[in-house]
């Protein structure tokens, strides 16, 4: 049994939260400071507080408050060296939360799908933990990164979701407009991401193979890969990543990573 607190439970901790309850082997407490966000993530909870003091002895700590919180929560909470205190926050250093505790620092860029156990997340440390990798193989895929490569990780699997939700929300109201039954677009569109994605993840072929897969002779796809073949929709989805990269390097202000 892994003893985890997570610090934090809005979008991003309950989303931990409810994915480590999935997994089994943990016991959970959650702190936050608003009794309604405990109230709502409680079904998946060891333990609910108020009282920072009650994380002090958990074997991780998950630091899922917002980016200019963190130093607020650092300045209250007493950790140990043997303890690993994981950080979320988008654009803030290990180095600065590691000059804050005396706890082992690890920064994880987690997503939203942690939920459903199907988070990409991407891990900087020192030493490699093995317990963070429990937690992460237990919520998803992850990868291990040097740590001024997280402002793009950020981007890419952090602020993805949201883009991909977008994508998929096209898609949607498209085949809407066209004729078809609303809950069941959003059914095909979402499971079609998923599909394509679990394709991508176990296969060996590259994209462009994946693509001419689909792409029958003379058929339907190719009419719409043409298209997006002639439009500059790659530079438009790339500029997103971009913009979301360069903010986090915004947040770090002074730090590079
Ligand atoms: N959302 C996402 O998809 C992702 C977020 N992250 C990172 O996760 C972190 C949290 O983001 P997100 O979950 O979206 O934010 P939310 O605002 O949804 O959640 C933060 C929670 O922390 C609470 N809180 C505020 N002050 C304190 C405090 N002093 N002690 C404990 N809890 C406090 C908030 O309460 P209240 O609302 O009352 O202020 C809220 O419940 C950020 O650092 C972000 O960069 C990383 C990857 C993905
Ligand atoms: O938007 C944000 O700042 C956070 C970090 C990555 C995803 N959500």
């Amino acid at each position: 049994m892994i003893d985890v607190s997570v610090i934090g439970c809005g979008n991003m901790g309950s989303a931990l939260i409810t994915g480590l309850s999935r997994a089994g082997g943990y016991r959970i407490t959650a702190y936050d400071v608003d009794p309604e966000a405990l109230e709502a993530i409680s079904a998946h909870c060891d333990r609910t507080t108020t009282d920072l003091g009650d994380v002090r002895d958990s074997e991780l700590v998950v630091l899922a408050v917002k980016p200019d919180i963190v130093p607020i929560v650092l300045e209250d909470l007493d950790l140990r060296a043997e303890q690993t205190l994981v950080t979320i926050a988008a654009g803030v250093s290990r180095a600065r939360v590691a000059a804050e505790t005396g706890a082992t620092v690890v920064r994880i860029m987690p997503n939203l799908a942690a939920e459903t156990q199907t988070m990409a997340a991407a891990v900087s440390w020192d030493d490699p933990d093995e317990t963070v990798r429990q937690m992460l193989s237990d919520l998803g895929e992850y990868v291990e990164i040097d740590e001024d490569r997280m402002h793009v990780a950020t981007a890419l699997n952090g602020s993805g979701p949201a883009f991909v939700f977008y994508l998929i929300r096209a898609m949607q109201e498209r085949a809407v407009a066209e004729g078809l039954d609303p809950a069941d677009a959003r059914t095909l569109a979402a499971q079609t991401f998923k599909g394509a994605a679990e394709t991508v993840l176990r296969s060996d072929r590259d994209l462009d193979a994946l693509i001419d897969a689909v792409c029958s002779p003379g058929g339907t796809t190719i009419e719409g890969m043409e298209v997006l073949f002639d439009s500059d929709v790659d530079d438009v989805v790339g500029d997103a990543l971009s913009a979301a990269r360069r903010r986090s390097e915004e947040l770090a202000g002074d730090d590079t990573e």
